[in-house]
Order: C-alpha cells, then structure tokens, then sequence
C-alpha cells in the first residue's frame, strides 16, 4: 500500500496513470431494468427502488414547501454562517463568468455577436449514500441562480438539514427524496412528481454515474461523466508532510475508490508523509473507505520536476495541490487538471466548499477533454449576426463560389438575388 515506485526504473507512464476500473460493463442490466421500470411504473417505481436499494420508505416523491422550511431551521447556526461565506465567495466567483456581450464587425457591413440563455429545466443530483454532500448543492445551484435557470429539480438520499438549508439559499425550485440510478432515471424520463430536465448535473456513485451516461445515450445533457474522487500532490522538500498527508486523506476519504497519489522529487518527504498518513488515519471516523482508497494510492519519487509535470499531464487529475517553493511557475507547465490547488496555504477542501471555485470537476482522465463545471455549463450560447446591404454585396461573391462548389445552388440563390 506504502509502497515508493521510483520513476523511471519501474514504471512506465500508462502504470502510473491507471485509475481504479470502474465496472462499467456489469451495471448495464441493472440499469437498463431501473430506466424500464421508472418509465413503466413511475413514481411507484422510485418508491420501491427506494425500499429495495435504501431500506427507506417514503410515500411522496418530493418535501413540500414546509417540510424544507422546518428541516432547514435545524441547521446549527455556525454551519449557516459558514455556508453563507461560502456561498458569497461562490457566487462571486461564477458571477465574473457572465458573458460580455462583444460585437465583432468580421468585414465592412458585417457584425456577429452571442447572447447567452439560461437552460430551462436542470436535474442536480447532490450525492448522501455515506455523506451528506450539500457543498455540491452550492456548487451546482448558484451558477444556475445566477444565469436564471427556471426549474431546478434536486434529488438527494440524503436528510442531513443543511441540505435543505443550501436549497433554499440557493432557489431550487423541486427538492426530490430520491438518489441512485433511479433518480436520474426519473429526470431523465420524468413521472408524474419528477419533471423530466434537459441537462443532468452532479457526482455520484457508480450506478449515478452509469444512469448518467444512460440518460446522456437518450438525448439528455450531462456535465460530464463524474467519477470517483482523486487528487494528485506534487511535493518538493519545502512540502509540509503534515500538511500533504491531509491533503491526501481528504480526498480518500470520500469513498472506497477513490485514488491518491502523490509525486515528490524528495524521497524524505515521502517517507514523512506515509508515517503521517498512519498517524491522521488513527482519529479519521472514515479510516475505512481512506485505508480501502489508499490500495489505489502510488507514492512517486521523481528525480527531477519535469518528469513529474509529464506524469501529471499523462495523469490528468481531478485535483492538482502544488505543494512547492514555485507553484506559479509549475502551474504553467500543467496543461490537463480539473483544478490547481497553488502552494503550502491552499489545500484542496479549500475549493471543495468555500474559495470560490466549483467542486464538480472532471475524473478518470477526463481533464484531457472536460472542464469542470462552471457558468458556461447552465447556458447555451446563440450566435447571433446583421449585415447590411453593402456588407452583403462585399461578401457574398465568396459565398457563392463556396456554395456552388458544394453543389448547393438554393445557397448561392439566396445570396445572389439580394446582391442583384
Ligand atoms: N467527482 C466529483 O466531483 C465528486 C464530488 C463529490 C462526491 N463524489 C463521489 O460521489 C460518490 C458518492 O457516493 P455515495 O454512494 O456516497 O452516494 P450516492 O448518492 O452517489 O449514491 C447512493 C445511492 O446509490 C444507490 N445504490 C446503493 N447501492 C446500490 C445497489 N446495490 N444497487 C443499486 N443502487 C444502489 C442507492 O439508491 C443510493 O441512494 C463517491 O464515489 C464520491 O467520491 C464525486
Ligand atoms: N472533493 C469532492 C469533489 O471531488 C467534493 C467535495 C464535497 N464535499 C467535500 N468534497
Ligand atoms: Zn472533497
């Protein structure tokens, strides 16, 4: 588990990277069965999944109005307070993304500009199987308040208060009590509670994950196929052990697969790190899931910086923490990561409730293609374009050579009977 690969004698890139694998194959049944089943059954079958899956029994699908406010009154006043600094720090953040409005005049005669509108209906899945995940809801509910999304449909296994609390901060508009792949069948098929969304938000476990991509398959967007927590550390010898064996626990933490890894060109770091992991894994109330994650775990001595940077741009990791003496300057040379965590002072549960940024980024080497999920991620962009009758006369020879090159004569019509 602690074992030190030193690289390059013992590893090639591909070793280094390979996450845990995901058992994408044998959940396609059972998947297959709960889309079959919701669109059949409807809201029965949410309640019988949720008896099945989560010995809970519920009679309605969503709380209603009440029932959040009264839920959302038992969250301890501290934790609104912190949820508030949060949200103010978030919303700032992800308000800077707005669009700005540009128009650009291509040739004499000739503007195009975009517009952004908000995506109608959204689906959040907000994660409770073992944590009751509501950062994620002020991940996911703010930028959509902040462009105007008009339904937010929230489902969630999970009861903790500040989830209902984080709601109503955050105007959600539907509160559902269902999780697993059943509720993002439910949003993606809708029943007579659920409305069906356009676009499905959110992490989650494996079978989350997998009705994601099924809900994807029939039409329906996704913000990216999310997977299991993973942070990569780069560490030179002004790292703090202390400091990076938490960083490492607090992502393996959140679940059993989870993946950890740590690369330093300071082989005494490494060595002070493990003995630390031991340490803060004794008083972890998770030590299970972290020591389970922690097989998945490499420990990387490098001999200088920039093998590290190839692993990591080969790696594309979820989270990037630079615990070095120049993090700008190693931050430059990553070109793949959802997130770049810079220096001693920004640990990763930094962003993961309160900096600012978004939580919800992409896994499993998906940084290579993915960005995380930000404001651009609630929106569709319209072009849209003028010209004027000169503008159009300028231009429009080249748009008829190029459209009766493509054999599409109606084209050059439309253009050549308003030059005439
Ligand atoms: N990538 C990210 O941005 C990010 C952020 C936060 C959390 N996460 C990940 O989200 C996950 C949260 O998982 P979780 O399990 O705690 O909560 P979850 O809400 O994702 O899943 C719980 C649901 O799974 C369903 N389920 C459980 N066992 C089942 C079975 N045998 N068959 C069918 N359905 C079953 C149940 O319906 C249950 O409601 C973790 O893996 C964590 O790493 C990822
Ligand atoms: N680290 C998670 C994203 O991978 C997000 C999270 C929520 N709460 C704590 N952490
Ligand atoms: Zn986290």
């Amino acid at each position: 588990m602690f074992e030190i690969i030193k690289f390059p004698a013992a590893s090639t890139y591909s070793d280094l990277c390979e996450r845990p694998s995901l058992e994408s194959r044998s959940m396609d049944s059972l998947i297959d069965a709960i889309y079959s089943q919701v669109k059949q059954h409807g809201d029965q079958a949410l309640i019988d999944y949720t008896k099945q899956f989560e010995n809970r029994d519920i009679t309605e699908i969503t709380y209603s109005d009440s029932e959040i406010s009264e839920l959302a009154l038992q969250t301890d006043t501290e934790l609104q307070e912190a949820i508030r600094v949060a949200y103010a720090n978030i919303y700032a953040f992800h308000k800077s993304q707005v669009l700005v409005e540009k128009r650009i005049e291509t040739s004499p005669g000739v503007v195009c500009w975009q517009k952004s509108t908000p995506i109608d209906k959204i689906g959040i899945y907000i994660p409770g199987g073992t944590a009751p995940l509501f950062s994620t809801i002020l991940m996911l509910a703010i930028p959509a308040q902040i462009v105007g999304c008009k339904e937010v449909i929230l489902c969630t296994p999970g009861m903790h208060p500040a989830l209902f609390f984080a709601a109503q901060l955050c105007g959600v508009t539907k509160m559902c009590k269902i999780g697993g792949a059943q509720a993002i069948a439910a949003l993606a098929l809708g029943t007579a509670s659920v409305p069906p969304v356009y676009k499905i938000f959110g992490p989650g476990n494996q079978y989350v994950t997998a009705a994601k991509m099924e809900a994807n398959r029939m039409g329906i967007a996704i913000d990216m196929p999310a997977g299991p927590s993973e942070v990569a550390i780069f560490a030179d010898s002004s790292a703090n052990p202390v400091y990076v064996a938490a960083d490492l626990l607090s992502q393996a933490e959140h679940g059993n697969d989870s993946q950890v890894i740590l690369i330093s060109t300071d082989e005494e770091i490494i060595l002070q790190t493990i003995t630390e992991i031991k340490n803060q894994l004794e008083t972890l109330p998770r030590k299970d899931y972290a020591l389970k994650s922690l097989d998945y775990s490499k420990f990387i001595l490098v001999n200088q910086e920039k093998e590290a940077i190839d692993i990591l741009n080969t790696y594309a990791a979820e989270h990037l923490i630079l615990a070095c003496e120049n993090p700008e300057q190693f931050a430059d040379a990553i070109q793949h990561a959802g997130s770049i965590f810079l220096g001693h002072y920004t640990p990763e549960a930094a962003g993961d409730y309160a900096s600012g940024t978004n939580h919800t980024l992409p896994t499993n080497g998906f940084a290579h293609a993915y960005s995380g999920v930000n404001l651009d991620s609630f929106v569709k962009k319209i072009t849209l374009q003028s010209i004027t009758k000169e503008g159009l006369k300028k231009l429009g020879k080249s748009i008829v050579i190029m459209a009766e090159a493509e054999s599409l004569q109606a084209h050059a019509n439309a253009v050549k009977f308003r030059m005439d």
